[in-house]
């Protein structure tokens, strides 16, 4: 199994090119389910999870071409309406193939996805959704079996926000009959890259980037073009590794107006950060300052930063709260870092954390992707050896972590 060898300490210096965004590369591919016709993908990154999702839909007889980040998916021969338990369990961004094969088929069979490290995560609201557009849906031998002769439009008020169960209701919706209104919707940015494809395929949608989506069903969408936005996870990934470590490293290929509050929290923190139209520089010469938080849904404090904040404030100067509200048990890179020679504990939702003058490496276990993002982070950060475990986790969602970060000057070799 690939481990992560970091000899920390070393200043980072110099450009990395940000990939497309995994979270929407995901719901853009299963878009392919939708149409007969060709879509033509670019900016797609080279991820476990997009090579899973590729796998899964190449199952179901979608034809798959890839170049690189370009990807051209055709729908025309569609045979197999099934999400197999192998797949779900190793990513569950698979229940996003449960909206469109419902729209274009009536019919799928999607593997219930577990709880994972993070949490229960059930899909109870992707479920009701589709339920409200009229699909009969069963649990079957840990499968949720759906059918319908054609969904019909609908008003749907998820109980909380969901992101991928908007993007599964959303696909649903735009091949339904009548209109379908999506209340309570996720305005992630990764929606709505989604949704601006759904349009460029002929869907009628309203309401983009709002928590108000209203469409018109069509009878049919065709091909597109269409490129996945920038990683702003990845991006904000990489400036929290130059706030750690200290040094100038420019990020290429980003949104910067989409990371809004990332970037707040980081001049906080004391990073000197310029933007241009698509590039983002990050100058760090001082120990960072704690800076405190609570996770919660776009455009506020992403969830899926909240490990690499943490190893920030780990080293920070000062104290800070760091609390979880999406996922209930989004901690445990807590306790690996604490292994480094951190002071954080845990308070029912909330991390207190005692900043520390610095963290000594050791070896330690990745839990899930962003947990593993951040003890890269810690690792960089700290003085002498960290050899970071299961770091197939990070390979789920960063394309070449390493290259990327040795390439500026880190210290860090992939492992057997
Ligand atoms: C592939 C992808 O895009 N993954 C992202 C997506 O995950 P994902 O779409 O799975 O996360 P959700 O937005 O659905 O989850 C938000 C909260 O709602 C709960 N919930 C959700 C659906 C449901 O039917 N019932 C229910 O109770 C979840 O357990 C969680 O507590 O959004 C999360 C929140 O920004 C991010 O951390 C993930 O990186
Ligand atoms: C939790 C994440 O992804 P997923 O929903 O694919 O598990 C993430 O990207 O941080």
């Amino acid at each position: 199994m690939d481990k992560l060898l970091i000899k920390g300490g070393k200043r980072l210096s110099g450009d990395i090119a940000i990939a497309g965004a995994k979270n929407a590369a995901l719901p853009i591919l299963c878009a392919g389910l939708l149409t007969a016709d060709t879509l033509h993908l670019s900016n797609v990154p080279k991820l476990q999870d997009v090579a899973t999702m590729l796998r899964l839909l190449q199952q179901m007889g979608l034809r798959v071409e890839q170049d690189g980040e370009r990807v051209a998916l055709n729908g025309g021969r569609i045979d197999k309406l099934e999400a197999p338990y192998e797949m779900v369990k190793t990513m569950r961004a698979a229940i996003l193939v449960l909206g469109p094969l419902m729209a274009r088929f009536g019919e799928a069979w999607v593997s219930l996805p577990g709880g994972c490290a993070i949490g229960s995560r059930p899909v109870d609201q992707h479920i009701k959704g589709l339920r409200a557009l009229g699909a009969d849906i069963r649990i079957e031998a840990g499968y949720i079996h759906a059918k319908a002769k054609r969904l019909r439009g609908a008003r749907i008020v998820t109980d909380m926000i969901t992101v991928t169960g908007t993007e599964n209701l959303l696909m649903a919706a735009t091949l339904a009959e009548g209109e379908t209104v999506l209340e309570n919707a996720a305005r992630e940015p990764e929606v709505s890259d989604l949704a601006n494809l759904l349009v460029a395929m002929g869907a009628k949608i309203d309401g983009i980037g709002t928590d108000r989506l209203v469409i018109q069903g069509v009878e049919a969408l065709h091909g597109a073009s269409h490129s996945v936005i920038p990683d702003r996870i990845e991006t904000a990934t990489f400036l929290c590794a130059v706030a750690a470590t200290g040094g100038d490293v420019t990020l290429t290929n980003v949104r910067t107006d989409i990371l809004d509050v990332a970037l707040d929290k980081l001049r906080e923190a004391g990073v000197v950060l310029t933007t241009g139209p698509d590039w983002i520089r990050a100058q760090m010469a001082a120990r960072p300052k704690a800076v405190s938080f609570r996770t919660t849904e776009y455009p506020g404090f992403p969830t899926d930063m909240q490990a690499q904040f943490m190893a920030i404030n780990a080293i920070a100067e000062g104290n800070s709260r760091v609390t979880e509200t999406i996922f209930e048990n989004r901690f445990m890179h807590v306790q690996e870092m604490n292994r480094l020679g951190a002071s954080i504990s845990i308070e029912g939702h909330t991390a207190i954390i005692d900043g520390v003058d610095k963290l000594i490496g050791a070896p330690v276990m990745a839990t899930d992707l962003r947990a593993s993002a951040s003890l890269v982070i810690a690792g960089l950060a700290a003085e002498g050896e960290t050899l970071i475990d299961r770091i197939y986790h990070l390979d789920r969602g960063y394309d070449r972590m390493e290259a990327k970060l040795s390439a500026v000057g880190a210290d860090i070799q992939r492992v057997k």
